[in-house]
């Protein structure tokens, strides 16, 4: 398992470009089994997620081919609407295919996606949406397999504005015969990023953004080329990074406005923030300053995913902070490893008390997730000395090389790989 060394203590200073969204190219990906053709999506990342995403398409029938940030999908020859256990045991986002591949198919088996290290994150949702849309379910140890000789329309109310579930319904509906409307939809930035997708190739969508839906089923969709928003959280990442390690840095191919909630944050911590188009400007020089809460919620709320990355920034500051966790139940798996760095943090259920200290020192810690691995990078590159980050694999879903997009920005960052007879070699 790869592993990261970072030697901290020194500002983050310079300008970068943020990659597409992991979270919109994914069930964009997954939307272009709705069209019989080829498909070309651009802003795509390289990321371990992305890549089994192609797999899995591959596996159904597609040729797929991700040449710098584009992909080439021809969906022409897709024959199968079976999603093998092992890939779909690979990534929890290859629950979007359920509802492109009922579409098109009439049918769909999948596995259950299973737990996850940050919560048990049931289906129930997804199901019962495709349920009303006419299709039957049936359920056998862990496999799915969900069938609709015809989807109709229809009104789909969510109990909680789940992201996944309203993708998914959204898709199975493109295809359906007559309206279909999502109440207490999710509002993130990434459904309104699919909807853009499916319009382009002529879907009949509107809504998304609010959490009102409404998908006017069409006959069939025509090919197209589309390009992926920027990947607000890999933002986020960089501008809590800048401002952790009080530097300087200039992010290109943002949106401010998916980030707005994260704006305000750090500016209440004192960092300074400009917006200005498609630039975001971070600058910090102060110790930062306290939050006495935040609390993640869904969409345009603070974030889940920048949690654990916040986080981080408050282990810094001068005073109390509170962060609570609304959306995953098992998302604090990084405080342990913060408090081997020197954080003082204690839990109290769904709740994290951070005192600020006034610095983290270097140690070996463990990614267990996604943005838990992310702030654990962060948190070294703000540490006095070395930092070692294992189970790198956890941070390559959702992060394309992050060791080569902070050394742009100057950090002392580098990837070993283990060689078979145990001896690292640097790798960049
Ligand atoms: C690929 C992708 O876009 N991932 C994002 C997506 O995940 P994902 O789509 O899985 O997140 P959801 O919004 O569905 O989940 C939020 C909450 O709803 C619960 N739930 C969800 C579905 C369901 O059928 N039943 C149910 O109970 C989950 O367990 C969780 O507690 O939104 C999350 C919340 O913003 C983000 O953290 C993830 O980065
Ligand atoms: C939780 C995340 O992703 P996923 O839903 O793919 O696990 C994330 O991107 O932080």
């Amino acid at each position: 398992m790869d592993k990261l060394v970072i030697e901290g203590g020194k500002p983050l200073s310079g300008t970068i470009a943020i990659q597409g969204a992991k979270n919109a190219a994914l069930p964009i990906l997954a939307a272009s089994m709705l069209v019989c053709g080829t498909v070309t999506i651009d802003s795509v990342p390289k990321l371990l997620d992305i890549e089994v995403m192609l797999n899995i398409l591959r596996e159904l029938g597609c040729k797929a081919d991700h040449i710098g940030d584009t992909v080439v999908l021809d969906t022409t020859l897709a024959h199968s609407p079976h999603v093998p256990e092992t890939l779909m045991r690979q990534m929890r986002s290859s629950i979007f295919l359920m509802g492109p591949l009922l579409a098109r198919f009439g049918e769909v088996h999948v596995y259950q996606p299973g737990g996850c290290a940050i919560g048990e994150r049931k289906i129930d949702l997804h199901l019962t949406g495709l349920q009303a849309l006419g299709a039957t379910i049936t359920e056998s140890g862990n496999r799915i397999i969900c069938k609709a000789d015809k989807l109709i329309g229809a009104d789909v109310n969510l109990s909680f504005p789940s992201v996944g579930a309203t993708e998914n319904i959204m898709m199975a509906a493109v295809l359906a015969e007559g309206r279909t409307t999502i109440s207490n939809a999710a509002r993130e930035p990434e459904i309104q990023d699919l909807q853009n997708y499916l319009n382009a190739m002529g879907a009949r969508i509107i809504g998304a953004g609010t959490d009102t839906i409404t998908i006017e089923g069409v006959e069939s969709l025509s090919s197209c080329r589309y390009k992926v928003i920027p990947d607000r959280i890999v933002t986020g990442t960089l501008m809590v990074a800048a401002a952790a390690t009080r530097g300087h840095v200039v992010l290109q191919n943002t949106n401010p406005a998916h980030v707005s909630s994260l704006i305000h944050v750090l500016r209440r911590a004192g960092v300074q923030i400009t917006a200005d188009g498609d630039i975001i400007k971070v600058n910090s020089v102060a110790r930062p300053k306290a939050i006495e809460r935040i609390v993640t919620s869904p969409y345009p709320a603070f974030p889940t995913d920048l949690q654990s990355l916040v986080m981080v920034l408050l282990t810094l500051a001068d005073g109390v902070s509170i962060m609570k966790e609304t959306i995953f139940e098992g998302r604090f798996k990084h405080v342990g490893e913060l408090s081997r760095m020197g954080a003082d943090i204690r839990v109290d259920m769904n709740a994290a008390f951070i005192r600020g200290v006034p610095r983290l020192y270097g140690a070996t810690v463990e990614a267990t997730d996604l943005r838990a691995g992310a702030a654990l990078v962060v948190a070294g590159l703000a540490a006095q000395g070395r930092t070692i980050v294992e189970q790198v694999h956890h941070i390559d879903r959702g992060y394309d090389q992050i060791e080569q997009m902070l050394s742009r920005l100057g950090a002392r960052i580098s990837r070993y790989t283990p060689v078979p007879d145990d001896r690292a070699v640097p790798n960049g």
